[in-house]
């Protein structure tokens, strides 16, 4: 059965999307199964993916508010061993429309266990926001990751998230673990991203990955061509860390 990961924090450009594509995309590079899924209705993570977004007809929204069955949906994606579940702007409407509904916040959980079996690990890239794709998300998983960016007030917004976090355990899944905290985009050159460091540790201690994901225009490029790190530049440090990552995150259980 499949380890399911969210990787969510409702603070906007933290690297989200970026770290659930290249987890994935790392993970399916060392021989796992990987079903990355998309719960974003940017659908960045789709098109990072390499998936062309103007030729998804059925995406994730149908499978959470229409309730078809999630094979339908699922496509490969630009390398080996990963599927994808896509999002399109469709889905943005999905947070209203979910809410008058029964069991809204278990949707998500319902659609992943037809396929729980046929993938290791499974990865969820949540929007920047708490409403009811992240909840969908957090009921889904086993444990949530979190990035947080090498910035100041980097911990800004963490409460909230960590509150949802302990609402979700209390009434809807008992077993959600938090995965790690992640640190993205360290400028290393400045004292400002080693002194967040330190603050982020203090206060998660050894909730904080060692693998510490620095700056790297590779990868922010990527993306535009529709691929993850480890395809577009093998040799980057960017796609060294995410390696690094996908492995602590295997020897973590
Ligand atoms: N380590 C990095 N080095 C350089 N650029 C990065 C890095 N990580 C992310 N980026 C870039 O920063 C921007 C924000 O990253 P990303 O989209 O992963 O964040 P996000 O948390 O998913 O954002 P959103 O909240 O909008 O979903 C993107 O343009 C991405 O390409
Ligand atoms: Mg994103």
């Amino acid at each position: 059965m499949a380890k399911i990961i969210a990787v969510a924090n409702q603070k906007g450009g933290v690297g989200k999307t970026t770290t659930a594509v290249n987890i994935s995309a790392s993970m399916a590079h060392i021989g796992k199964k990987v079903l990355l899924v998309d719960i974003d209705p940017q659908g960045n993570a789709t098109s990072g993916a390499g998936i062309e977004k103007g030729d998804v007809d059925e995406c994730v929204y149908n499978l959470l508010v229409e309730d078809i069955n999630i094979k339908q949906i699922i496509r490969p994606a630009s390398i080996d061993n990963l599927d994808v579940v896509p999002a399109t702007i469709n889905l943005s409407g999905a947070e209203i429309e979910l809410v008058p509904t029964i069991s809204r916040e278990i949707r998500l959980k319902k659609g992943l266990s037809d396929i729980e079996d046929d993938y290791d690990y499974i990865f969820i890239d949540c929007p920047p926001s708490l409403g009811l794709l992240t909840i969908n998300a957090l009921t889904a998983a086993d444990s949530v990751l979190i990035p947080v960016q090498c910035e100041y007030y980097a911990l800004e917004g963490l409460s909230q998230l960590l509150n949802t976090i302990r609402l979700v355990q209390k009434h809807l899944n008992h077993d959600l673990a938090i995965e790690g905290v992640l640190l993205t985009m360290l400028d290393a050159r400045t004292n400002l991203g080693l002194q967040v460091i330190e603050e982020v540790k203090k206060y998660f201690r050894e909730k904080v990955f060692q693998t510490i994901i620095p700056r790297n225009v590779r990868l922010g490029e990527a993306p535009s061509h529709g691929l993850p790190i480890i395809l577009h530049d093998a040799k980057s440090r960017g796609a060294e860390v995410y390696l690094d990552l996908a492995k602590e995150v295997v020897a973590g259980g």
